[in-house]
């Protein structure tokens, strides 16, 4: 693979390999270090904390934030590096965030046009392929409205039509849903699924989108890659307490039933059982609040803080209700440990 800067203008419209190897230091003592390398189609979700760096690593990728060190390549081409960033219609990537930041003076098919005219495609055939775009994101019927006379929805899919109009090998978009209604966001996802055959990396909160978008999960923590794979094995096996969170994981660490001290206990609501009597490894805990779930019942109890997964039947027939009093175990071969730091 070629590892220097690249002189042609970047293939359009077919899907890129992307190779990023970012290493930011910035003045105010955070620092970002994650290497992520994606098949030409591959879509990967970037899921951590508020403040760990997805938005700084996308911003990286997109040549939009300079790099410390490494470098950020394209079908092998270097478009960004500590030297030097690559001019944006040479880059191949497009970044759509929360804020769709349309053109104001620009009606949402010449917003589109825009970045089809920046690839060089004539006039007649940036309108056709806007239109064209507009009915993908289901927004033709607006096409010759301004952004202002637009939900904030349907600015978001004018910005995906126009980022995706101009067929970059790579797509960025960081959490481009979260400012949306459910029901808006939905659609704004299934559109993302069936449209997007770039490349694309995708920062998002939700687990939903990441099980629903992506194949695989890379996970930042305090600016490092902590777990990183399909995304269903991450969410298997978490090797992080945030991992464990967003899984729906219990994450115990003060010890259940005398044991995991100095642990991290994570097991899964539907892993503890309800005992009638006392056992080995089992403790007493207080029902605080019941939640009603898709499949039955989830009851929150406390000390430790545990939850835990029955049938609606059960709890009927075990009479269970807040301030109930529950002998609770759960099998040592359903928890999983970490070292508690
Ligand atoms: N322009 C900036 N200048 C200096 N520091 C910044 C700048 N933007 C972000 N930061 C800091 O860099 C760190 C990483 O921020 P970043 O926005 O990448 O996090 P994030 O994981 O995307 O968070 P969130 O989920 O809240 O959007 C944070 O500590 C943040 O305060």
């Amino acid at each position: 693979m070629a590892t220097g800067v690249c002189a042609m203008t970047l293939r359009e419209g077919a899907a890129s390999a992307l190779d990023a190897d970012v290493q930011i230091m910035r003045g105010s003592g955070f620092s970002l270090q994650a290497q992520v390398s994606l098949e030409p189609g591959e879509i990967v979700a970037v899921m951590g904390p508020s403040g760990a760096g997805k938005s700084t690593l996308l911003a990286a990728v997109a040549g939009l934030e300079p790099l410390s060190r490494g470098a950020v390549r394209i079908d092998g081409c270097e478009i960004s590096s500590p030297q030097r960033i690559a001019p944006a219609h040479r880059r191949g990537v497009v970044l759509l965030g929360q804020d769709p930041r349309l053109f104001p003076h620009l009606s949402a098919a010449a917003n589109v046009e825009f970045g089809m005219r920046a690839q060089r495609v004539s006039k007649a055939d940036a309108r056709a392929g806007a239109l064209s775009w507009l009915a993908k994101v289901g927004t033709v019927d607006l096409a010759d409205r301004a952004p202002a006379q637009l939900s904030g929805g349907q600015q978001q899919r004018v910005a995906l039509a126009r980022a995706l109009a101009a067929r970059p090998g790579v797509v960025l978009l960081d959490e481009p849903f979260t400012a949306l209604d459910p029901e808006t966001a939905a659609g704004l996802r299934e559109i993302v699924h069936a449209q997007v055959h770039s490349t694309a990396l995708i920062v998002t909160h939700d687990a939903v989108d990441a099980l629903a978008i992506a194949s695989r999960l890379v996970v930042i923590e305090d600016g490092e890659v902590s777990q990183a794979g399909l995304v269903r094995e991450v969410f298997a096996a978490p090797a992080t307490r945030f991992v464990a969170s967003l899984a729906g994981r219990n994450r115990v660490t003060e010890g259940i039933g005398g044991s995991y001290l100095g642990q991290v206990a994570i097991f899964k609501p539907a892993d503890v059982q309800i005992l009638a009597h006392q056992r080995g490894g089992s403790w007493r805990a207080r029902v605080t609040r019941l939640e009603q779930t898709l499949v039955g019942v989830r009851l929150h109890t406390e000390s430790p803080a545990v939850a835990v997964d029955i049938e609606l039947e059960d709890l009927a027939e075990r009479e269970i209700a807040v301030g109930t009093t529950l002998e609770l175990w759960v099998d040592p071969q359903r928890v999983r440990t970490l070292t508690n730091a």
